[in-house]
């Protein structure tokens, strides 16, 4: 396991940013922290990346205790923190090489890191001068340059324009077929194009684990149906895999079923067997944004 949480509590005088969370991640997932803003996201981000203690519960990172064995913890973490501290007057080079000199890293690194972020190009110039999308790319540079197991990116994606949004997810999913990363955003989009979990955290508990491809692929189908008229909802209940069937005013019905079975067909021939007409008949799939408008409102 990459990343163990126990039931991790923390508090900044009466303000509880953590209540009890726990979570693990396994070596080599992408896994998205999505919440609303304060919701503790970056909290729980440095005290893995042993910033801050907590109050209460357990930490490790690649079986290094967070509290206990802190410089083993920094060595397997690259952190790309929210505000990403980069000296505009260095180089890209120079930086890298401040950088390595900091972690004590082989200086043959430099030029692998540069060119797994794509940092070729700008490689010679000075941090000021970058766009912002290339200085995101410095600041993973020297989160990769002593070799981490684990990465951990907080809102890698903030303040970019939709083109480098693009070319830093790309990224992203790229380094994350060698390593295990933990990325914080509160753009859904960016959990459904990166990850393979997702972590719903909202006022500090955590409310969702869930697999991307379960998300995807649910067992759950929801249809909302419209008939030319009054139907009693009991009748609607005999449509085979019904699980839940609401009225969602006037006559349209919002019709759960326990199948991945595409079931418009079936409700269509069962209003034409019975009378009805079908003036509406879609299919509500349960993504990511119904499940976080659900769980953080
Ligand atoms: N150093 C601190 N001192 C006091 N309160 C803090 C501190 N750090 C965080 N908090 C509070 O803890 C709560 C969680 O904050 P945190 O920054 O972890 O949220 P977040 O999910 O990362 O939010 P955002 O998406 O806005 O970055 C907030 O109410 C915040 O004000």
């Amino acid at each position: 396991m990459s990343i163990i949480a126990k039931n991790i509590t923390k508090s900044f005088g009466k303000q509880k940013a953590l209540n009890n969370v726990s979570f693990t991640i396994e070596k080599g997932e992408i896994v998205g922290f999505l919440g609303p803003n304060g919701a503790g996201k970056s909290t729980m981000m440095k005290i893995l990346t042993t910033y801050y203690t907590a109050d209460d519960g357990q930490a490790e990172v690649n079986s290094f205790d967070v509290q206990d064995e802190k410089k083993n913890v920094q060595k397997s973490i690259g952190y790309l923190p929210e505000h990403n501290p980069l000296y505009l007057d260095m180089y890209v080079k120079e930086y890298l090489a401040f950088n390595a000199d900091v972690y004590k890293v082989n200086k043959d690194r430099i030029n692998t890191v540069i060119d797994q972020t794509g940092l070729g190009p700008e490689a010679n110039k000075k941090i000021g001068q970058l766009s912002k999308g290339y200085r995101q790319r410095v600041g993973l540079a020297a989160a990769l340059l002593h070799d981490p197991e684990v990465l951990i990116l907080d809102e890698p994606t903030t303040g970019l324009d939709p083109n480098q949004l693009l070319e830093i997810r790309k990224l992203i999913r790229e380094i994350g077929k060698e390593k295990t990363i933990l990325l914080s955003t509160h753009i859904m989009k960016e959990v459904e194009a990166v990850c393979d979990r997702v972590l719903i955290i909202n006022k500090g508990t955590l409310v969702a684990d869930k697999k991307l491809s379960e998300l995807r692929d649910g067992q759950d189908q929801v249809l909302v149906v419209e008939f030319d008229f009054r139907v009693e909802e009991a009748f609607l209940n005999k449509l085979p895999y019904v699980i839940l069937v609401k009225n969602i005013g006037g006559f349209v019905y919002e019709i759960t079923f326990n199948t991945s079975n595409d079931m418009r067909p079936v409700v269509f021939d069962f209003a034409h067997d019975n009378q009805l007409k079908t003036l509406q008949l879609s299919r509500k799939n349960k993504n990511l944004e119904s499940l976080f408008s659900e769980l953080t409102l």
